[in-house]
């Protein structure tokens, strides 16, 4: 098992802001963890990896920091790059939890990590002279060459081009496929419908669906919790999803 979480909670002064969630990440997982703004879904996953304050268990929560980092990357929403360094030198931050390992399996962990999110090319551009786009690529590289079993991104698809959103949840599920597991915060549906092997459900702090997308994603749950009327067809070449009006809240 990559992560169990027990009875987690995170509060915000006196109200639970994830409300005693329950749950596991088993490796071959792409899990897809959605809900509305304000849901909850970055607090649990930062209160799943101990970097905020909760009540419960996670089984990742306790560990030391390196060991911690060595089991799990985590991909922040806030995609600040603040170091004038060229792309493979920020890649190459993800192998800090395996000490000073720049040559070798380190060296390789990075050439692949930049392989994969197509950026052989942009390997000694100055990162903060790139797009934002292209900036929260290098970040999800730099979390790949952690090599970490289990990655948890928050939103990391978001401002993506249609190419390069479907490229990266292919990289997830690549990498899931490889016996590691993912969990991603995202809010396009038809992504997590498409590519995801899971859904969990947040609404309100509480993870109120945990399944297959075409179990979870009904027509009861997307008028409760999202408030949107929706068509979700699962087609010749896949699910797909398109929301077609709120229905007020
Ligand atoms: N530092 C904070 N202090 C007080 N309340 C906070 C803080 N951070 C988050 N919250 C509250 O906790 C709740 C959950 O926030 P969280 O960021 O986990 O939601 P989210 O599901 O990730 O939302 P989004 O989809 O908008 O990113 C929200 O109601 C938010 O206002």
């Amino acid at each position: 098992m990559m992560l169990e979480l027990d009875n987690l909670s995170v509060l915000r002064g006196q109200c639970p802001v994830v409300d005693s969630v329950s749950a596991q990440v088993d490796a071959g997982e792409l899990i897809g963890l959605i809900g509305p703004n304000g849901a909850g879904k970055t607090s649990l996953m930062r209160g799943a990896l101990g970097l905020i304050a909760a009540r419960g268990r996670s089984s990742l929560a306790g560990l030391d920091p390196m060991a911690r980092a060595r089991a799990a990357a985590w991909l922040p929403q806030a995609r600040e790059i603040a170091w004038g360094l060229s792309v493979a030198e920020l890649v190459a931050l993800g192998r800090l939890p395996h000490g000073r390992d720049t040559q070798g399996a380190g060296a390789a962990a990075v050439e692949e990590a930049l392989r994969r999110m197509g950026l052989e090319t942009y390997r000694d551009r100055t990162a903060t002279h790139l797009s934002g786009g292209e900036q929260a690529q290098v970040l999800i590289a730099r979390a790949l060459a952690q090599e970490s079993p289990l990655i948890l991104a928050d939103e990391p698809i978001a401002g993506l081009d249609p190419a390069a959103q479907i490229a990266t949840m292919e990289v997830f599920e690549a990498h899931a496929r490889a016996g590691g597991a993912v969990v991603t915060s995202l809010h396009d549906l038809g992504l997590a419908a498409r590519h995801c092997t899971r859904l969990w459900v947040m609404d309100r702090g509480r993870l109120v669906a945990d399944g297959k997308p075409q179990e979870v994603l009904t027509e009861q749950l997307l008028a409760e919790v999202f408030h949107i009327r929706a068509h979700f067809r699962i087609t010749p070449e896949g699910p797909v999803f398109q929301p077609l009006s709120t229905l007020g809240i």
